[in-house]
């Protein structure tokens, strides 16, 4: 991958796509794999950096984990976690260690969890923190709250946690260690965040209960429940469709299909949205996949208006928002995008990375604390976009620019194969120029 990737405006997108395998079910399928005995066969797995790094833990921690074809992989699992002999380098992915600490945490073992720069500035005390709560204890290397940290597992007792921001990552880690506790997990969530835990959960043999709350859930998991190794099908990963869909939808006279496009309703929140901005995009051939929705959509060019987005959205478009702000950029008014403090402690401080970029893209923005502003009507691009690190603030540029008027370019370009390996070649060959 070149230093510096570019993206130059582009006549018209067409054609038909196949986005990457989601990338929260493929870090699941490798954890509970992993923790289950007996063979789980994975199909259309995500194979991008973060989920290697988490295939390359599991296997530290004692499955065997082997590649038998595209996408394909299968994982004997020994039943639980061992000491694994050296550090776990969790890479870029914060799913991946904070998913990786929470199944670990209920194993009596010791492991030292550290991630690349970017995964070294972020919080983790939000897992660690009700982790130590059910009796797993953590000691900071460097500082509190941030890796590398050794953890030490062993009995744990089970907890009622209240979530105050409803992340899955947090419920997700909490389960998995509820599964080897003593007594009831609970996990309350003020508004519900993806579910792929529970229902793979359930598909490895475990009972997970849910009871509805106002907006949210409460999920409950008895500790003691063996896991039996699956078959796990993963579908497309909306997160990544987002991004030929929005060019689809900017780039005049295009027309982009991604097939096989998970639509669990608690990950399209930016296909809501973009609807509401009047975006010509349609869903067909529903069916289930791999125990989720799917679907394949098609995006073709739109006259888009600037909307507010509800905050009780938030937590099902997390991921989209920056994509999200760049289709914003085209669109006729205000788009106005809050509650969504979040974006601030993802791979960058995402909130004003954006802001930063846009803005050097002739794009008025205005930030707050905890969202931000996009007045669309047209981009100018002609700018190299500081990306920290972060492989969605990259391509949503590099998105933003096929339709800008001068090229867009972006630096560190190599961070898209963690979420999205095949993303340049995918849109080139739509019709996209990026170089
Ligand atoms: O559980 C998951 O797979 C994810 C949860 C989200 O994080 P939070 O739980 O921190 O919101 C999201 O941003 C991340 O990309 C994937
Ligand atoms: C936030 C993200 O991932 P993670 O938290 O796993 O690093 C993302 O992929 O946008």
């Amino acid at each position: 991958m070149p230093s510096q990737l570019t993206a130059h405006r582009s006549s018209v997108l067409t054609g038909k796509v196949r986005a990457p395998g989601d990338k929260s079910m493929s870090h699941r399928s490798m954890i509970l794999g992993g923790m289950a005995s007996g063979v789980t066969e994975v199909e259309g797995l995500l194979e991008g950096d973060d989920v290697l790094a988490t295939a390359r833990a599991v296997e530290a921690f004692g499955a065997k984990v082997e590649r038998t074809g595209d996408g394909k992989w299968r994982i004997e699992g020994a039943g639980g976690f061992t000491t694994p002999v050296s550090v776990i380098d969790c890479g870029n992915a914060g799913t991946g260690v904070r998913l990786l600490m929470g199944a670990a945490a209920g194993y009596p073992l010791t492991a030292t969890f550290d991630g690349d720069g970017s995964l070294r500035k972020r919080p983790m005390k939000r897992v660690t923190g009700p982790l130590a709560d059910m009796g797993a204890a953590f000691d900071w290397q460097a500082a509190e709250d941030r890796l590398p940290v050794a953890l030490t597992g062993g009995t744990l007792k089970a907890i009622d946690y209240v979530q105050t921001v409803a992340s899955a990552q947090v419920k997700s880690a909490i389960l998995l260690a509820g599964l080897n506790a003593e007594g009831v997990t609970s996990v309350v969530e003020p508004e519900k965040s993806r579910d792929h835990t529970e229902r793979m959960l359930r598909a490895f043999g475990a009972e997970v209960g849910v009871e509805e709350m106002g907006e949210g859930w409460k999920v409950t998991l008895k500790g003691g429940q063996p896991l039996t190794g699956t078959f796990v099908a993963v579908p497309g990963d909306p997160s990544s469709a987002a991004f030929p869909l929005a060019a689809g939808l900017i780039v005049p006279g295009s027309e982009v299909t991604v097939e096989g496009v998970m639509l669990n309703s608690l990950r399209t929140g930016l296909f809501d949205t973009w609807i509401e901005m009047g975006a010509d995009l349609t869903i067909t051939n529903r069916r289930e996949a791999g125990g989720e929705d799917v679907g394949d959509i098609t995006a073709r060019h739109s006259t888009l208006k600037g909307v507010v987005v509800p905050e009780a959205r938030a937590a099902s478009m997390i991921d989209e928002y920056p994509i999200l702000a760049a289709t914003a950029a085209f669109a006729d008014g205000v788009t106005v995008m809050r509650g969504v403090g979040e974006m601030r402690v993802k791979e960058s401080d995402r909130i004003s990375l954006m802001v930063e970029g846009l803005r050097a893209c002739g794009v008025q923005v205005e930030e707050e604390p905890e969202g931000f502003i996009v007045t669309g009507g047209g981009v100018r691009g002609g700018a190299t976009v500081h990306t920290a690190h972060d492989h969605r603030i990259a391509m949503s540029h590099l998105i933003l620019g096929l339709a800008a008027e001068q090229p867009v370019s972006v630096d560190e370009p190599g961070m898209i194969a963690t979420s999205f390996p095949g993303f340049v070649e995918m849109m080139n060959g739509l019709g996209g120029r990026i170089d």
